[in-house]
């Protein structure tokens, strides 16, 4: 999981831009970049930033293999040999400044700076992006199931219907960042610590002659508090009474059923049953599970059933971001080297929402300090120090100027952390728990509507006057040179 040799993980035409860049001479100008996405998913009202500790590792190790340069060496665009031996003693030099794992994080706001030379920053945007899109879109998917279910069991079972195995993998961690309790992935668990848990699977009941025995023999075989799967032929004339029979064999053996799993049928309607049946059998104490094709909203239908269910298995919905499979953050360049100088660059669109904001931009979390809570994600110049050392503060709405407010009493917290500094880690990747901790803190920090699931109150992003007075001007200066060129 933590591939080492990732060099190639990247498309075809971020070498041919270098490549072209190095026979003109200009792969070393400096350049500046910006990871952001544009749109929440699941029209839920923030992200959960996920995906820095693989690109640590990817970029701490980003080297290109003989058999990689061989297998270049074999490509159409014939690459020269110089090139190659360029590639051959490349090693990331440049700066990365990054969201934390488990921050929220909003559209239109850098969430990845880098900054290098056009090598540097060109090479690494697919495999980034690659890891951001994917790991922040499980964690955010996850948020809202955790944010359905409070303090139930959650338990992460999607590895059998991942988009493979490093979907299966890194999508438990993030899963667990967004605070699922445990994975039935065996090697998410070794790799990264995540508590593991299981039930048992239909062809165990199937393989025995009768339920009542295949219920035995296998809490008989494992340890305390195991779990049966108890719809296999009738969840309530068969599934419930033998898990019932073999709790009490197992009382008797100073053993304790743990719990009982329901993956098909009305969920609701035999939950209800069941916990009914268990507690007049004096089994309080064996908690039940569901499963079958979960998400936020068959969770959130279920509870307001009524439904008795105190852990829910969810896999294939969640590891696959089925309502929405993909996050589109994107990767922008906003300032180039000209004339030995950096200057700001943009990206025009007839599509408003995909003209870029120049410039290299910091992002400074605006928090109340009467009541704590984050207040707008200010997205400013480094050099703008107002903000940072704060004065009073005007968010303004660029497309609707007359909404605009200013902020007294704030703190200002900047959310890009320094990850690499001249290709040096800077950076101490935090344990997984903290991470997971971190996240909880994050939560804390917003008003419940902007953590609503259904029709959430819209964070505020909002670009600094000098910002935006860039970006308004250079839209200007773009249009008027292609209006020249046009006559
Ligand atoms: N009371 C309920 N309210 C809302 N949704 C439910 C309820 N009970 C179950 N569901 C959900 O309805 C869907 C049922 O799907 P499906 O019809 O395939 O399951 P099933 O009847 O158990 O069949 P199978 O045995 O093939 O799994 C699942 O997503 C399940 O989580
Ligand atoms: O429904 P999901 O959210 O994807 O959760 C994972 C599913 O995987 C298993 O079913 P499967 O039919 O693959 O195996 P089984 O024979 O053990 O039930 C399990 O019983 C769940 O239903
Ligand atoms: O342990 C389980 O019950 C389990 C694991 C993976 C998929 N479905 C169920």
């Amino acid at each position: 999981m933590y591939c080492t040799e990732m060099a190639l993980h990247t498309d075809k035409y971020q070498i041919n831009m270098i490549y072209a860049h190095w026979l003109n001479g200009t792969h070393l100008k400096q350049t500046v970049f910006e990871a952001y996405f544009r749109k929440l998913p699941f029209g839920n009202g923030y992200a959960v930033f996920a995906g820095l500790e693989r690109i640590v590792n990817y970029i701490s190790n980003l080297q290109f293999t003989e058999e990689d340069l061989d297998y270049l060496a074999m490509q159409e665009e014939n690459y020269k040999p110089e090139f190659l031996d360029l590639l051959r003693n490349f090693r990331f030099g440049g700066n990365v400044y990054s969201f934390e794992e488990g921050a929220l994080c909003f559209p239109n706001e850098p969430l990845i700076r880098v900054e290098g030379t056009i090598m540097e920053t060109q090479l690494v945007e697919t495999a980034l992006l690659n890891f951001m899109n994917f790991q922040t879109l499980i964690a955010t998917k996850a948020s809202r199931i955790k944010s359905v279910a409070k303090d139930d069991v959650l338990m992460e079972f999607g590895t059998r219907r991942a988009q493979e195995a490093d979907a299966a993998i890194w999508g438990a961690r993030a899963t667990y960042i967004s605070g699922f309790d445990a994975t039935s992935n065996l090697l998410a668990g070794k790799i990264f610590g995540i508590p593991t848990k299981g039930t048992h699977a239909h062809s165990w009941v199937q393989i025995f002659d009768s339920e009542d025995e295949a219920f035995d023999i296998y809490a008989r075989a494992l340890p305390d508090q195991v779990s049966l799967l108890v719809d296999t032929f009738d969840t309530l004339e068969s599934g419930v009474p033998n898990a019932i029979k073999t709790a009490r064999k197992l009382e008797a053996m100073g053993k304790r059923l743990g719990s009982i799993r329901i993956d098909s049928g009305d969920l609701a309607y035999l939950s209800i049953k069941a916990r009914q049946m268990l507690d007049d059998a004096g089994l309080p104490y064996v908690k039940i599970v569901a499963s079958n094709d979960l998400d936020e909203n068959t969770i959130f239908n279920l509870k307001a059933q009524g439904a008795r269910i105190d852990s829910w298995g969810v896999g294939t919905q969640l590891i696959t971001a089925a309502d929405q499979p993909a996050l589109g953050g994107v990767y922008k360049l906003v300032e180039r080297e000209h004339n030995g100088e950096m200057e700001p660059t943009i990206k025009i669109s007839g599509n408003p929402e995909k003209v870029t904001s120049p410039g290299k931009k910091d992002v400074l979390r605006i928090v109340s300090k009467e009541s704590c809570k984050c207040i707008a994600d200010y997205v400013c110049f480094p050099h703008e120090k107002q903000a940072r050392t704060g004065g009073n503060l005007r968010l303004f709405d660029p497309m609707h100027p007359y909404i605009k407010k200013t902020v007294k009493d704030y703190e200002a917290i900047p959310m890009l952390q320094p990850i690499f500094e001249r290709g040096e880690l800077v950076y101490d990747l935090p344990a997984l728990e903290d991470i997971k901790a971190y996240h909880t803190q994050q939560l804390d920090m917003f008003w419940p509507e902007y953590l609503r699931k259904l029709n959430p109150e819209i964070y505020k992003v909002r670009l600094s006057q000098e910002a935006w007075e860039l970006r308004q001007r250079m839209i200007e200066e773009r249009l008027s040179l292609h209006e020249e060129e046009g006559r």
